[in-house]
């Protein structure tokens, strides 16, 4: 397959696609050279391939043939526990999910308003007071809205505030400290990578336990979402009924997933037990880590945008404050603002919350492909023979660049492309929607499909109205001030030093 030349046996290409200033400065242009699979090379010369093909990326979510890459398995491990969502396969994955999955519905995540609203009006309250004094009004949003994004999360997730915007929450500052530091991408961390296929798995599973410096802000992690977790675990069983409402509660009432594995694979039969304490907390870690930093970062970009944007953000905010005055403050109907809706499509297209994932083939199988591609040796080919042991990226933020799917502007962040009567990404060109929004791979799709997308998109959407209604966000003209689109592990802002930040001038406004 065609690909870019590899610049060094060490890092094969590893160092431009993850490392570089600017998220995507090469693996833009490399889809638009070579098309959406191509080779590249991984560190010691090792074999990956990068896909962003609509009828492949269908392939890899819905086979068994693929599983996690050894980075984000063990990675998972460390930072989740044993038995969580993304280590689980098969029936055992079905059930986790089946279980889950009422609390991510539409009209569970309506019940969550509440909270997101009273959230996003103490992240308010605190950027009036922040803003009030002599100082300059220009502040890091990102922080923020990151600790709100927690506090909304945590509380629904735990049913307890979390109280991280008042400076008063230990699992704020803890999660905050280990995901930044998982976050950080360097040359050593891709040769670590490349490693950890020799690395036994019982290690990582024992070694949050280890009593070793580097290893202390995951038992701090661990501690305090065990502490928290069993907590509520201890509760649910005074709800009644109203435990299919609770996160926790769902864990718990329903028979443990193993149990449940092992009876209709008729290999034992066991009593039906339900989740251990030490189970229900490997999955809220799952989903306080997995929804945080995704979402988080999805509101962060939207205000760089809009304060890139001055006359988009005016138009959005006469669309927020027209609802308001008709239905009330407390009555929204949030699917009924277009601009806003805009908004939000053109940020999960250009700064999906995970940009790459990575796979491994476990069998030999063959990738259909929607958009055929030449060989090196000048054949077209619209199915590619993948064999065991392939490493791939699952390319989601090439795919929503994609020019033939998306136009020759796909670069521009431009909210207008969703206004118009047919959609900018028209299914008939990819072979039907892929995953399951606006025909985005922000994502994925299939069995493993993320579960909290309606979650986000809401959030989203309660979180930027409070603000919107609120403030005037701008950009500060200092160069220092500038930000660019990393990558770490989502996208992240940084700044010309390196730091993850996005200093904004907001001002507050009347009524
Ligand atoms: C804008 C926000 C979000 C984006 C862009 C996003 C994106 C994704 C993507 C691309 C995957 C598939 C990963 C893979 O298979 O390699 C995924 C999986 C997952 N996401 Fe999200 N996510 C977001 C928000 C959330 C939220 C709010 C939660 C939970 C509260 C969540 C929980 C999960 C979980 C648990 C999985 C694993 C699912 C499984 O393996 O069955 N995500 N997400």
């Amino acid at each position: 397959l065609p690909g870019p030349t590899s610049t060094s046996w060490l890092f094969g290409n590893l160092r431009e696609l993850l490392l570089s200033p600017v998220y995507g400065q090469h693996e833009f242009h490399w889809q638009e050279e070579y098309g959406t699979v191509y080779a590249l090379r991984g560190c010691f010369n090792q074999s990956r391939l990068m896909v962003s093909d609509p009828a492949a990326l269908r392939f890899i979510a819905n086979t068994q043939a693929f599983t996690w890459g050894f980075g984000q398995r063990k990675a998972s491990q460390m930072l989740f526990g044993d038995g969580n969502l993304f280590l689980a396969r098969g029936e055992r994955h079905k059930y986790l999910r089946a279980v889950m999955s009422p609390w991510f519905s539409q009209r569970s995540v309506r019940n969550m308003l509440p909270i997101m609203k009273d959230t996003a009006r103490k992240l308010a309250d605190s950027w009036e007071s922040e803003i009030s004094g002599p100082v300059s009004p220009c502040i890091d949003v990102s922080r923020g809205v990151h600790t709100a994004s927690l506090d909304i999360l945590g509380e629904i997730l735990l049913e307890t505030p979390i109280n991280g915007l008042r400076g008063e929450s230990d699992l704020s500052r803890i999660q905050r400290e280990l995901t930044d530091s998982a976050a950080i991408l360097s040359p050593s961390g891709l040769i670590a990578e490349a490693l950890m296929p020799y690395i036994p798995d019982w290690l990582f599973r024992v070694a949050p336990k280890l009593p070793f410096e580097a290893l202390r802000q995951f038992r701090k992690y661990w501690t305090v979402t065990d502490r928290m977790a069993s907590a509520v675990a201890k509760q649910v069983h005074n709800l009644g009924e109203d435990y299919k409402q609770s996160f926790v509660g769902r864990l718990c009432k329903f028979p443990s997933p193993w149990s449940y594995f092992f009876r209709i694979n008729n290999l034992v039969t066991v009593a039906a037990g339900s989740m251990s304490d030490e189970e229900v907390s490997v999955h809220v870690r799952t989903m306080l880590i997995t929804g945080d930093d995704t979402t988080g970062n999805s509101i962060t970009w939207a205000l760089y945008e809009l304060a890139r944007l001055p006359t988009f953000q005016a138009n959005v905010r006469a669309e927020i404050r027209t609802a308001v005055q008709k239905s009330g403050p407390e009555e929204i109907d949030y699917e009924g603002l277009p601009l806003l809706t805009a908004l939000i499509n053109e940020i999960l297209r250009m700064y999906p919350g995970l940009p790459l994932a990575e796979r491994i083939a476990v069998e030999d199988c063959v990738l259909p492909l929607t958009m055929p591609i030449i060989t090196n040796a000048g054949e077209t080919i619209s199915t590619l023979p993948i064999q065991k042991g392939q490493f791939l990226y699952i390319a989601m933020a090439s795919y929503n660049r994609n020019k033939a799917l998306w136009g020759t502007d796909a670069d521009e962040f431009r909210p207008e492309r969703w206004l118009g009567s047919e959609p900018p990404c028209d299914p008939s060109k990819t072979g039907g929607a892929l995953g399951p929004y606006a025909t985005l791979a922000s994502f994925f799709t299939g069995p493993m499909v993320c579960p909290g997308y309606r979650l986000a998109i809401f959030e989203l959407q309660v979180v930027l109205v409070e603000l919107l209604n609120k403030f005037s966000f701008a950009l500060p003209s200092g160069p220092a001030e500038a930000v660019r689109p990393a990558l770490a592990i989502t996208i992240v802002p940084k700044t010309s030093e390196g730091t993850q930040r996005l200093p904004l001038i907001i001002r507050g406004l009347d009524g």
